[in-house]
């Protein structure tokens, strides 16, 4: 290193800042700096001779330690298909369905291939012949003997057709030989084969002329397999594919002299696809290549379902994971669900919800999460909710209550085995599913006292249902799993909206812990339709093709869209098909089962009843019940103050007032403890409390949390003014 190196080092060694780099003008030139500060300091680093301060010397032993666990990847011995079971039983079917098939194919077309083997003897034999003459007469040198002829090279065809005629000879003799031990040999062969034998020599020989005599574009067998084979995926294939999407940065590194684009892997087959790993130059992002999936299959020659850009968050935001299917990813075949047999689930364990494009199953652990499913119309949201509602359905334990607000009777197939159902949005359905929720929100309290109590005996270390509690029907944690399709009718309701939204925020967020797993879809997912509370709490997310970028992150979470995770690239083919977010767990791109029709779901819930019956679960709507009359009873918490608070008192404290209620109804109001308990309850009603002056009993005036009767009294008016009119 030079002193002036040196130097710049030491000047710049207290201030990594202090680099100054000279950017290409649009000219081509290098930028001017204006400040003198600049010039000086650009001297400093504008040293050509000297190495750039930016990129340490590649010296041994200067590279921090690294242990060969960290820079050695394992790749696995066996291949996929040897090591996993499915893929195992898949290339297995696969082998004995092409056998099968193939067989059954030329047994049906044996009689064709017969006629087509005698059509061809006389050609084969014609063919047969004349190789032979060709072959004895040493037709194969006539062109050169005849050349020699045209130079007059007299000396070269004498020696040529010497050398044709000592072949013809002893050729001759080869031919007169064979044909003589040929005949003696079918002479024998008559006189000691047995007669099955011969058949299969003249068979044998017939099929020889025959195969001879077939034109070389009409074979006598005809193909019982086409091969749909897809092109092998090179990265000259996707450099090309990337420069048609216009993004400035890969087209200045794909140009010439430029930096190129980096495969940081080999491409390989990954399940039924090819896999390529792509470093895309700095600047560019696999986000900008999603926006453009449909331009990057047609510059890739390949439909929209096969190919299925990613980025990998794992390694760095210029990566981008592509994967090119065999097949699209929507007329590919699922693998059989393993629960459409209608087999017990447990609930605990993770279940396969769908497949992803490598035709592989996505696993989903219903316990323990809340769910949110969302998309534009007819994307396969109810499937999805379904789904997962039979699921739940094939684990005995689990209480259903389902809610189909569209009120088309997509959830009706789970009739049987649901505990509540309700359907469509008349005002009695919502009373009732309001009463139902009410209802889950006690219990969800109960729970967490339960689980409280549990926790301080040491039987729930974990404060949560666990399954071991869950089994135990004297402690009543079995799972409760509440399925409610197009949830925007509940949240956007005039008079209910903000209660049903307090208390599915609520499960959203205890419910969990809790065994209640709350499982919501929207055809309209906006701030309105799925609250900000819920949707900020949801542990997991299904999400099919979206709009735009903010339902996009509505539904699967915020920054998702910047991460690369967009549910807007989907087709609107792509039914069934979105992205699946876990908790802490990577974007997977998951179809969903195809097939679970209404009939379909209607014998998998049938299988689900018969487990129930057997483990005595079945209850509520599947055997009749009705709800309780005091479960339906309307919300009449304003006329009941009204009841308990004389004209006398214009303001009342909320301590006051919920003795009184309790008193009044213990069984709705039983759960009232502390002011803030009335103080929500009333602002669902849209009435707020504030703070009055009061006395105490012991006579003293203190300022504390209450209500104005006039308030009420005003709102219980126009309420009932506004049922009259209607
Ligand atoms: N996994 C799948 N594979 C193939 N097709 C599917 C899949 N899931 C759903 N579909 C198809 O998508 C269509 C729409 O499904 P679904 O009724 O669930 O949509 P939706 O989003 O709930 O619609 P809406 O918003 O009108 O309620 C159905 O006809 C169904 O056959």
């Amino acid at each position: 290193m030079t002193d002036h190196t040196h130097h710049v080092h030491t000047e710049t060694a207290d201030a990594e800042h202090a680099r100054v780099y000279a950017f290409p003008t649009a000219t081509g030139g290098q930028a001017e700096p204006t400040d003198p500060s600049e010039v000086l300091e650009a001297e400093l680093v504008d040293d050509t001779t000297t190495p750039s301060p930016v990129d340490q010397p590649d010296t041994p032993g200067t590279e921090p330690a690294r242990s060969a666990s960290e820079s050695v990847a394992w790749r696995p011995v066996l291949p996929t298909w040897l090591s996993d079971r499915e893929e195992f039983r898949e290339a297995t079917r696969w082998a004995l369905a092409y056998v099968g098939h193939s067989a059954a194919y030329h047994a049906v077309r044996c009689p064709v291939y017969v006629a087509r083997v005698l059509a061809r003897v006389p050609h084969g034999s014609w063919r047969l012949l004349q190789g032979l003459v060709r072959w004895v007469t040493d037709a194969e040198g006539r062109p050169v003997r005849h050349a020699a002829a045209r130079r007059e090279d007299a000396s070269e065809y004498l020696k040529l057709a010497t050398q044709r005629d000592g072949r013809v000879r002893a050729r001759s003799v080869v031919a007169c030989g064979l044909s003589v031990a040929g005949v003696a040999a079918v002479l024998t062969g008559h006189a000691l084969l047995p007669a099955l034998a011969e058949w299969a020599v003249v068979a044998t020989a017939v099929a020889g002329l025959g195969w001879l005599g077939a034109p070389a574009d009409q074979p006598v067998v005809s193909r019982a397999v086409e091969s749909t084979k897809a092109p092998k995926l090179t990265s000259n294939i996707v450099e090309t594919a990337l420069a048609s999407l216009g993004i400035s940065q890969i087209n200045q590194a794909l140009a010439k002299g430029g930096s190129g684009i980096g495969f940081p892997k080999p491409i390989s087959r990954d399940g039924k696809g090819w896999r390529a790993d792509v470093d895309l130059p700095p600047g560019a992002t696999p986000g900008d290549v999603l926006e453009r999936r449909g331009k990057l299959a047609s510059g890739l020659r390949r439909p929209v379902g096969c190919v299925w850009p990613e980025s990998d968050p794992s390694e760095h935001a210029g990566r981008l994971v592509l994967w090119v299917g065999d097949k699209d990813m929507r007329k590919a075949k699922q693998p059989t669900w393993p629960l459409r047999n209608g087999s017990a689930v447990d609930l605990f364990q993770p279940q396969p919800f769908g497949t992803n494009q490598r035709g592989r199953w996505v696993d989903l652990t219903l316990m323990f999460v809340s769910v949110a499913i969302g998309s534009i119309p007819r994307m396969g949201k109810t499937f999805a909710l379904r789904e997962l509602l039979l699921i739940a359905a094939l684990d005995p334990r689990a209480e259903l209550h389902t809610y189909d607000l569209k009120g088309t009777g997509d959830l009706d197939p789970l009739e049987k085995v649901t505990h509540r159902h309700g359907v469509g949005d008349e005002p009695e359905e919502i009373e009732a599913a309001l009463t139902d929720m009410r209802g889950l929100r006690d219990e969800l309290r109960r729970r967490a006292r339960l689980i409280r109590d549990l926790a301080k005996k040491g039987q729930c270390p974990e404060n949560k249902v666990t399954p071991e509690l869950a089994n135990k029907t004297s402690l009543g944690l079995h799972p409760i799993v509440i399925g409610v399709d197009e949830c925007q009718v509940w949240f956007e309701h005039d008079q209910h909206g903000d209660e049903l939204e307090d208390i599915c925020t609520d499960l959203v967020k205890r419910g969990p812990a809790l065994g209640i797993v709350l499982i919501l879809a929207t055809q309209r997912p906006d701030a309105k339709s799925l609250p900000t509370g819920i949707s900020a709490n949801v542990s997991t997310r299904f999400c099919l093709k979206v709009q735009g970028q903010t339902e996009n992150d509505m539904v699967l979470g915020t920054s998702k869209y910047k991460q690369g995770v967009r549910a807007t690239t989907f087709a609107w083919e792509d039914k069934g098909i979105g992205y699946l977010v876990g908790e802490g767990a990577d974007a997977d791109i998951v179809r969903t089962v195809a097939g679970l029709d209404g009939p379909t779901s209607e014998k998998i819930a049938a299988h689900a009843r018969t487990l129930r019956h057997h483990a005595g679960t079945l209850s509520g709507h599947a055997i009749g019940q009705a709800p309780e009359p005091d479960e339906t009873r309307r919300d009449t918490l304003l006329e009941d103050i009204l009841t308990v608070v004389p004209e006398t008192e214009k303001k009342v404290w909320n301590e006051r007032v919920i003795p009184r209620l309790v008193e009044l109804r213990p069984e709705a109001y039983g759960t009232y403890s502390k002011a803030e308990d009335l103080t929500a309850a009333l602002k669902r009603h849209d009435i707020h409390t504030g703070q009055v002056w009061g006395t105490t009993d012991d006579g003293k005036g203190a300022s504390r949390i209450g209500i104005t009767r006039a308030d009420i009294a005003k709102t219980v008016a126009q309420r009932n003014r506004r049922g009259e009119a209607s």
